[in-house]
């Protein structure tokens, strides 16, 4: 009877005295078997640490067995040798040897190994010197093997992916398990599969405990979704050496037209961060050195390449950082009175454009270099908001209407708060967010958007200048990218081929304009003077504050204020919101009762 038979029935017996089994290993019996186990588990576990071992043996067996059988082969045996060496030195890359030192290591122990087999079926295993030439040589010849990098990463991948359902129970994602795996140049990637239910969102939430259950660096662990997108599937990248360690310098425009994505620069699996600009807003956000001007240079460097893009800008530092990309810009704004009349400007062309649209049955305007889109690139978008707090309801009306009429808000700041970002819809209507390093957690809310930071959008572990995460509709995941550098030599270099090829504004934006300002201007790029705006200003104010009871009519207040009819309709708007003026009747306005 087999002894598990017998063990059976003696438990059997047990149970029906009423007593439990129990296992007991017999000394002189059952150890044997463990340790058997034992050693052949440590076997396999090192097979790869073995395997010039495993091969020094299979040789030797061989030898002596071919030798005993079918001594006149060894001709055959050496051709072979020498034919399959040929093919992996040529060919080797087919089965993943990529390197050409990878080759020629493959090709000469394939040729050493057939060339001892070889000599051993002729003349016998024991035939001196082959023991000690393959002894010798084997132990040469494995030492490369031993100290290979690829094959100790791949080994060790293999280790913490067979350890993966432990760890995944631990970490809260059990039933979820690894497809495949590579060892790249800066670590390794596999290919896990979620048990039922579970998201790719919920890996990203245990991010932190993955590095700890793999024993990685803090960092280390990003998690992707995989190239088929599917919704139960996600790619672990372990990083062992940082892809962004150095600046990347930037490699020309990706763009020349803004029908096109914008590549800011690579994300760690060396893909362009591409993001499209058109009919969108941005916002770039970062602590002060975090790489955010060096972001906006990439951003110019490219809108700058596009000739269905007009750019106006706003730096209320003096014009510090836009200043050398100013042979681009259309119009620059260097302080808060140029930037409060740039961004009026800016409503009068959007109001225009919709107007047009509308007219001409059309529900979005097409970039083309005679009609291009308008692109407002703002710097330091929080002292626009404290030195010029009344252009709030420019930008908040560019941020809302902006879209269909292809006029794009594009902010940078520190902090986008609510204070920083003027009341209203601005930070709320931005599709496009880049969030360079913060100092506190929170931030990553105030920059990406409420409830970012919890779904693993860590902003605040970005450790280098340049370094981001982008979050845009065709960006949903958190991936860290690296921006390019461009260098102050680049920078004048790339303004000074660019400029030549600016587009002016269109007829119907410029036609708008000049009706604004009541007087034709020959250049678009001239900026309206804060004087004769606030002349217009104040006649208005003063005009509503002289009406009758029953209001001045829009005909009247357009001949006292010079101002065009949809500009000093948003005024109106404006003054009532704010409650300086009320409407009586039909087209009729006045100052209201707390009006200064
Ligand atoms: N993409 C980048 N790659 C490498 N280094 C960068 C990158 N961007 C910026 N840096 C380095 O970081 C420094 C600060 O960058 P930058 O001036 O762009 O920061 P910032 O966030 O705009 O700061 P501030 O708000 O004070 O203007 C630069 O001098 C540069 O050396």
């Amino acid at each position: 009877m087999s002894r598990t038979r017998q063990m059976r029935r003696h438990a059997h017996k047990m149970r029906r005295n009423g007593l439990q089994p129990m296992v007991i290993i017999d000394r002189d019996d059952q150890f044997p078997d463990v340790a058997a186990v034992l050693v052949a588990r440590a076997m396999w576990r090192y097979r790869s640490e073995l395997a010039p071992v495993y091969l020094v043996a299979v040789l030797a067996v061989s030898g002596a067995v071919l030798h005993l059988t079918h001594p006149e082969w060894w001709p055959w045996l050496l051709c072979l040798a020498t034919a399959v060496a040929w093919a992996l030195a040529m060919f080797g890359e087919r089965v993943g040897l990529v390197r050409r030192i990878e080759r020629l290591y493959a090709a000469t122990v394939t040729m050493a190994g057939g060339g001892w087999l070889s000599a051993a079926t002729a003349l016998g295993a024991t035939f001196r010197p082959l023991p000690l030439l393959l002894v010798g040589g084997g132990f040469v010849l494995a030492v490369p093997w031993w100290v290979h990098r690829r094959r100790r990463a791949r080994v060790r991948v293999d280790r913490q992916l067979a350890a993966w359902p432990e760890i995944a129970q631990s970490v809260g994602l059990a039933g979820s398990r690894a497809q495949s795996a590579v060892v790249d140049v800066w670590g390794w990637r596999a290919r896990f599969a979620l048990a039922r239910g579970q998201t790719i969102q919920d890996v990203i939430g245990k991010v932190p405990a993955i590095e700890s259950a793999l024993g990685t660096f803090r960092g280390a662990v990003r998690v992707a979704p995989t190239r088929d997108d599917k919704a139960n599937r996600f790619e672990l990248q372990v990083l062992d050496t940082d892809p962004h360690a150095d600046a990347i310098p930037w490699p020309g425009p990706s763009a020349s037209s803004i029908t096109e994505p914008i590549d800011l620069g690579p994300f760690e699996d060396a893909t362009g961060a591409r993001v499209l600009l058109l009919r969108r807003h941005g916002l770039i956000g970062g602590v002060a050195g975090s790489g955010k001007s060096g972001g906006i240079n990439v951003l110019m460097g490219n809108l700058s390449a596009c000739q269905d893009v007009v750019i106006w800008a706003s730096d209320l530092k003096r014009g510090m950082e836009l200043q050398p990309w100013a042979s681009c810009i259309d119009r620059l704004a260097t302080t808060p009175e140029q930037a409060r009349a740039m961004l009026r400007d800016a409503v009068t062309v959007l109001e225009a454009r919709a107007e047009w649209l509308t007219a001409s049955g059309r529900r979005v305007w097409d970039p083309t270099p005679k009609f291009p889109a308008l692109v407002i690139v703002v710097d330091e978008y929080a002292e626009l908001a404290d030195d010029a707090p009344d252009a709030a309801g420019d930008t908040d009306s560019i941020a809302r209407r902006g879209r269909a009429v292809a006029v794009t808000l594009i902010a940078a700041t520190q902090r986008p708060t609510q204070k920083a970002m003027g009341k209203g819809a601005v930070r709320s209507q931005m599709d496009v967010r880049v969030s360079f390093r913060v100092r506190e957690r929170k931030d990553v809310d105030l920059i990406l958007g409420q409830g970012m930071l919890n779904a693993g959008w860590h902003a605040h572990t970005l450790n280098a200048p340049g370094k981001f995460l982008l979050s845009a509709p065709e960006h949903d995941t958190p991936r860290r990218g690296r921006a390019y550098l461009l260098t102050d030599a680049t920078v004048a270099d790339t303004a000074e081929r660019h400029a030549a090829m600016r587009p002016a504004l269109d007829e119907v934006s410029q036609r708008a304009l000049n009706e604004a300002r009541m007087a034709p201007v020959d250049e678009p790029t001239v900026p309206v003077t804060p004087s004769r705006d606030d002349r217009a200003e104040t006649a208005l104010r003063e005009a509503l504050k002289g009406a009758p009871d029953e209001g001045l009519p829009i005909a009247h207040l357009m001949m006292l204020t010079q101002l065009s009819r949809p500009t000093l309709y948003r005024r109106l708007a404006e003054a009532m919101k704010t409650g300086h003026a009320v409407q009586v009747g039909r087209g009729r306005y006045k100052a209201s009762d707390h009006a200064q």
